[in-house]
């Protein structure tokens, strides 16, 4: 079988003739002689070839064609239209579709004579399709439609809408066919078929009709080589004929009469309509045409379909999107998120399962990896990938993460870096699980081969060799448009997961304050307040004192004898004394007075709101209840204390401290386990 439909898989073969269903002249660049014309010349226009060859082009073609050519032509390389002219020929007029382009510095006329027949019933024909398709909303209805809408226009047996893929691979996605033995409908074609040079000259020109596969080449007289002129180049006419290989391919998948159009996407070729006949087939110009419209308007819905599919999932993630950031004032755990919304960003970007990978934490939903092979799978990306940039694989069993992991069904992973803190990684991973496709390749097994690495094995003949191709190690591709969408939505999680840190931090920092206060505030040995704090204590009170007028005061008491204690029963005996000490004293005092360790076996009482004579009593209070008190094996203990009243804004807390500390000192002096008083005039001294 040859290897590619148009045959000129290796070179561009150019041939000295046309195809018989017209007729061409060669004039020279300013349309002043004729040059050559096609053998079949007299045949179609009525011109014998002698008299073409030594007239002048005026007399061919009518000084108003020639005018109208010339003006054509003076600025582009074709004309913008086809003509339609009438013409006698042989006695009686006969229409002709007229194309003139130029090419390798001459001017170039094809005719193609018209049938009046069939023009009628197309009109109605036409327009009802258009109709239709114009209705449709659904992009594999559409195809269906075109294909059947094509059928309807040209008669031919089988037409065949295909579509290129990214290694130009065509796939039969819609398809009528007369002869169901003999559809190719999801049969793929390898891109060989279709080379480069073919595909560049579809730019040119979409329209490539061979109405006879088995007709004669209709040579051009003189020939090129006669004139020493380099072989005409006929990509942009419509008459160019058909190669060897082409003409053998044809011939072989049992194809008589073939049309193919070109389908433009918006940067290249999207794909090809191909019409094929099992006889030969007369396709009038107006029936080409026709075709040609209505494969223009259908693309171009379809196009318009695919951009309206793309811009509802795009809406989607908005919308989804729009969910998110609802959530960021609420604070929510990045991990609650892919709780709640796991399920519709599955659904929306078709996969499988969702993984969240962020400060050496794992969060995941549906059916990803297990955790610690998520964290590999992360660790692999940082260090592989960097952490900017995504990664989309629809294979992975055929990357490297095949040796790292048990990767079960997943066959695609779209990876996106959380744009969380600098040096921190965060992804975004998206899996997919396997699909399992099969293709049925039309072609050669050694030129599939080079396009898959998939086996193939060989299902049946039918003049051409088939080979099916299992795929299901692969999932769908992640498109540009899904890419995207997930990095507009791995920044939304990295807003969440910041937000969510920092709120986080907050709480931690709160919660260390707090410790930190309470170290700063607190005894150690007997848990109520230090020294720092009492002192704070005492210049609130003292403060507040002053501005609102009332009274306070300060008790400070000492353990009697303490020493004697520690050396008589241990230091530990002597701590666990002080201890008991404060619990005593605490558990004698109004919530309004507050007791602190000054030091040592020195503990302070302020209390707020307690004139001299009212602090007294407390003093005599607290005193006699310690003296009741059982002390664990020391027995019982006595305190000896100082009573102070503060004069507010007239004295310092230390002046107050020290009337205190006189006081309880001459306590110590009278005897112990006593109250003193401290003087008045002392403290205005
Ligand atoms: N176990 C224990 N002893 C302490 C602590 N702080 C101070 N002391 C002891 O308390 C004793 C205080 O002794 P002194 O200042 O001589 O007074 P005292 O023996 O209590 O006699 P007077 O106060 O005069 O009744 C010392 O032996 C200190 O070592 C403490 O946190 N734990």
């Amino acid at each position: 079988m040859a290897t590619s439909i148009e045959g000129q898989s290796v070179s561009d073969i150019r041939i000295d003739g046309i195809q018989s269903f017209g007729c061409l002249i060669r004039f020279d660049s300013l349309l002043q002689e004729v040059l050559q014309v096609s053998a079949n010349l007299q045949e179609k226009l009525g011109i014998s070839i002698d008299k073409a060859l030594t007239s002048a082009p005026k007399d061919i073609l009518g000084s108003k064609l020639q005018q109208r050519i010339k003006q054509s032509l003076s600025n582009n390389l074709r004309l913008s239209a086809a003509l339609i002219i009438n013409r006698q020929v042989l006695g009686t007029y006969q229409r002709f579709y007229v194309m003139a382009y130029r090419s390798d510095d001459s001017i170039i006329i094809e005719f193609e004579p018209l049938s009046r027949s069939g023009e009628q019933r197309l009109m109605p024909i036409v327009n009802e399709w258009l109709s239709r398709l114009a209705q449709v909303q659904q992009i594999e209805l559409l195809q269906q439609m075109l294909v059947q809408s094509i059928q309807a226009v040209t008669g031919y047996d089988r037409v065949l809408l295909c579509q290129f893929d990214s290694h130009w691979n065509r796939t039969a996605i819609a398809e009528v066919c007369r002869n169901p033995s003999r559809s190719l409908l999801n049969y793929r074609f390898p891109a060989s078929d279709i080379p480069a040079q073919v595909r560049n000259r579809y730019v040119i020109q979409p329209l490539r009709n061979i109405p006879d596969v088995n007709a004669q080449i209709v040579p051009l007289t003189p020939t090129s080589a006669d004139l020493d002129l380099p072989q005409l180049d006929l990509t942009a006419g419509m008459l160019r004929a058909l190669s060897p290989h082409h003409q053998r391919y044809l011939r072989e998948i049992k194809v008589a009469a073939s049309l193919s159009i070109a389908i433009a996407g918006e940067q290249q070729l999207w794909g090809i309509l191909t019409c094929h006949h099992f006889t030969a087939v007369e396709v009038s110009a107006a029936e080409r045409d026709a075709a040609f419209n209505l494969v223009q308007m259908a693309t171009q819905r379809m196009f318009l379909l695919q951009a309206r599919q793309q811009a509802t999932f795009l809406q989607q993630v908005l919308d989804s999107r729009e969910l998110l950031s609802t959530e960021r004032d609420k604070v929510v755990q990045p991990k609650a998120l892919l709780e709640k919304y796991g399920k519709n960003w599955m659904q929306l970007f078709n996969c499988s399962g969702i993984a969240l990978l962020y400060h050496d934490q794992v969060s995941c939903t549906g059916e990803t990896l297990d955790s610690y092979e998520l964290d590999i799978v992360g660790k692999w990306l940082s260090e592989h990938n960097g952490n900017k940039v995504c990664w989309a694989c629809d294979q992975l069993s055929n990357s490297p993460l095949d040796k790292l992991v048990n990767l079960r069904s997943r066959a695609g992973l779209l990876a996106v870096p959380l744009p969380i803190e600098q040096n921190q990684s965060g992804w975004l991973l998206l899996f997919r699980n396997a699909k399992k496709v099969q293709f049925s390749w039309v072609g050669k097994k050694q030129i599939i081969e080079a396009e898959t690495s998939n086996p193939l094995h060989r299902v049946e003949e039918r003049g051409y060799e088939i080979w099916v191709e299992t795929i299901d190690t692969e999932a769908p591709r992640w498109s540009v448009k899904e890419q995207h969408a997930a990095q507009d939505l791995a920044e939304d999680l990295a807003v969440a997961i910041t937000v969510h840190q920092i709120s986080r931090l907050n709480t931690e920092l709160q919660r260390a304050n707090k410790q930190l206060k309470e170290i700063a505030h607190t005894d150690t040995l007997t848990k109520i307040w230090n020294r720092y704090r009492m002192e704070l204590a005492i210049d609130a009170e003292l403060a507040a004192a002053e501005r609102y007028g009332h009274p306070c005061s300060i008790l400070l008491f000492d353990v009697d004898r303490f020493k004697s204690v520690n050396d008589t029963y241990g230091h530990d005996v002597g701590d666990q004394v002080l201890t008991r000490l404060a619990e005593e004293v605490q558990s004698k005092l109004r919530i309004s007075d507050n007791l602190g360790r000054w030091g040592g076996e020195e503990f302070i009482v302020l209390a707020s709101h307690n004139s001299l004579e009212e602090a007294i009593a407390l003093a005599e209070r607290l005193r006699q209840h310690i003296e009741t008190v059982e002390f664990k094996t020391v027995g019982k203990i006595t305190v000896s204390i100082g009573v102070a009243e503060a004069i507010p804004g007239k004295e310092s807390r230390r002046r107050l401290f020290e009337r205190a500390d006189q006081a309880m000192y001459r306590a110590k002096q009278s005897g112990r386990n006593r109250v003193e008083a401290a003087s008045t005039e002392l403290s205005a001294s």
